[in-house]
């Protein structure tokens, strides 16, 4: 389980410490949640307030969404078509978050955009694009077009520990109308470099005194052992609650992929391109598929991080801890465009789902993603409250400027003026399954051409860019949490555990007054 985040010692609650729960209003999420016939939704019930003795900077969002990958704030974005490709996993990570880049693509396509993420930021960058002197500029313009960075170094055989001959920067190659032109005649020669053991401080400060944007880093016989990039130190300046892997120092970065035969060989691509977690991504996860899976995967692959799923019963979830699951993913049928209650009559309202789940999970130090419904920042934190040590959202995170596709105009609701929307469809529906997921709803046998979708196709209203909606959502969070009087996740956990967390079932009266109402007309702006 997530360790306890200790609240800084001047931060002690004013009041003594046997008076701060000595009346215990309201229920405990056990009286709550364990009643079998009853399953609530994030909708159903509040959390009563605590007592406040710190500022909401003070809390920290620092999480786990397996049990070894650590998070700066407790935000998952949907390995969906529509969600999660390399701009979305970029942003979610230098927010402190990380992105499940989907797989309703060919192996290549999802190769690339996780590489596109572990190679955004890095410190050293130990293994840059490299390029010869008799390749050519259409040569360094397809690696621009492919990882949206320019600035190669050029080494006498084309590859890493090879004599340094130049670097090729979009100025060199801009104006070459020729485009067979061989890099030899446009690279710059004249080169700022460091030597090998050079730390990442000092090659920052030559980069700066140089004015250059890339810093070659160069061993004793003069051969390319590494690259740093100026850009990297500007995004370490403006981004510092990024998520990165504690070894090289790169954005983390998920990635989906199914239980068939050929995912296997999916995975090796996805491990060798560096994801830090793998999710298998299933409706059902308890499965004789997936069990397979993960063993297989705690063979091959035992280094990686494994989220199974998804789950909303203890059952479930004990035969794919029991398997290796190192994180589980929690929710079926709750989400925004998800129809497999209505269609598979199976399911379960999700604040039930996650409070069960999580509860046995943390027993056995397994960290639960809240995966779906979410359409507010309360259902962040009440997800969080039962015990989720993270969230995963798709229609909250559609629509913004990282998601895939392009915005469309229509009038606005009310005919004033026109609102951009963003296409944002279930993996389930009609057209993903045809966009590429098909072959995971053939059914056996005679059936084989018959599909029964489980999602639908719609639309999200702009957002704007992650670059102001994710702060936005961390500070909401952290608002929450200073309400509650808890200063991390971890001690909402235990608060939650310890029956000092408070809980209380809304009426529909209740929900209506805890809403908007008796107004004339209104607007919501954040
Ligand atoms: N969280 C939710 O409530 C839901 C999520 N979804 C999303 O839709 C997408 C597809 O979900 P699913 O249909 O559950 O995909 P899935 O790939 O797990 O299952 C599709 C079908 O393939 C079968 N299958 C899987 N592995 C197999 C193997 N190795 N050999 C033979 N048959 C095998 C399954 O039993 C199932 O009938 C995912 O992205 C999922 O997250 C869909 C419905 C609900
Ligand atoms: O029943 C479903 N049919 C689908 O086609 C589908 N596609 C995605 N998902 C799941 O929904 C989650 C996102 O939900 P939200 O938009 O509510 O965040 C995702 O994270 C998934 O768990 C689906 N569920
Ligand atoms: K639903």
């Amino acid at each position: 389980m997530n360790s306890t985040i200790p609240a800084p010692k001047k931060l002690q609650p004013v009041v003594p410490a046997d008076e701060l729960f000595k009346y215990q209003d309201g229920a405990s999420a056990k009286d709550l949640f364990n009643s079998g016939a009853t399953g609530y939704a994030y909708n159903d019930f509040v959390m009563l307030p605590g007592h406040i003795y710190f500022g909401a900077d003070d809390v920290s969002l620092e999480t786990k969404v397996s049990r070894n990958v650590t998070l700066r704030a407790p935000f998952v974005s949907s390995p969906m078509d529509t969600v999660t490709e390399s701009d979305m996993a970029i942003h979610m990570a230098l927010f402190g978050g990380i992105g499940v880049v989907h797989y309703n693509n060919t192996v290549r396509e999802q190769k690339r955009e996780v590489d596109r993420v572990k190679r955004y930021e890095n410190g050293f960058i130990t293994d840059p694009k490299t390029l010869s002197p008799r390749d050519t500029v259409a040569d360094a313009l397809e690696i621009k077009k492919r990882y949206g960075f320019m600035g190669i170094p050029i080494t006498s055989s084309g590859g890493m520990e090879s004599k340094l001959c130049g670097i090729v920067t979009t100025r060199d190659v801009e104006f070459v109308k020729d485009v067979t032109t061989p890099l030899q005649d446009v690279m710059t020669t004249e080169l700022v470099t460091a030597n090998q053991g050079t730390t990442l401080e000092q090659a920052y400060n030559i980069i700066k005194k140089a004015k250059k944007g890339k810093l070659p880093i160069i061993n004793e016989r003069g051969e390319l052992v590494g690259l740093v990039a100026r850009t990297d130190i500007l995004k370490n300046r403006d981004y510092p609650n990024s998520a990165k892997d504690a070894k090289r120092k790169r954005l983390l970065c998920g990635a989906a992929i199914g239980t068939r035969k050929e995912d296997r060989d999916r995975l090796d691509t996805l491990a060798e391109a560096g994801i830090d977690v793998v999710v298998l991504d299933s409706s059902q996860g308890d499965s004789m598929f997936q069990l397979d899976m993960l063993r297989w995967i705690k063979t091959a692959h035992p280094g990686l991080d494994v989220i199974a799923g998804n789950v909303v019963t203890q059952n479930q979830a004990a035969h794919l801890i029991a398997a290796g699951a190192d994180g589980l993913r929690v929710g079926m049928g709750c989400g925004s465009i998800c129809t497999t209650q209505e269609v598979m009559a199976c399911g379960r309202p999700q604040a039930t789902a996650v409070y069960r789940v999580a509860k046995l999970a943390a027993e056995h130090g397994v960290p639960v993603i809240a995966d779906g419904g979410v359409s507010s920042v309360g259902h962040i934190i009440k997800g969080l409250a039962l015990g989720a040590s993270s969230v995963m959202m798709g229609s909250m995170l559609a629509g913004t400027q990282e998601s895939p596709g392009e915005y469309v105009y229509r009038s606005a609701p009310g005919g004033d003026g026109t609102v951009r929307y963003k296409k944002y469809r279930g993996m389930g529906s009609v057209a993903a399954m045809k966009a590429g997921s098909a072959v995971r709803y053939f059914a056996e046998g005679e059936n084989e051409r018959i599909r029964v979708a489980q999602g639908v196709t719609g639309s999200v209203a702009d957002k704007g860019s992650l670059k102001r909606y994710l702060p936005y959502l961390t500070t909401a969070v952290k608002h929450g949490l200073q309400d509650m009087g808890v200063m991390s996740v971890a001690q909402m956990h235990e608060y939650m555990r310890a029956d000092n967390l408070r809980f209380q079932v809304r009426t529909p009266a209740a929900q209506a007054e805890g809403g908007v109402h008796s107004l004339a007309s209104w607007d919501r702006e954040h």
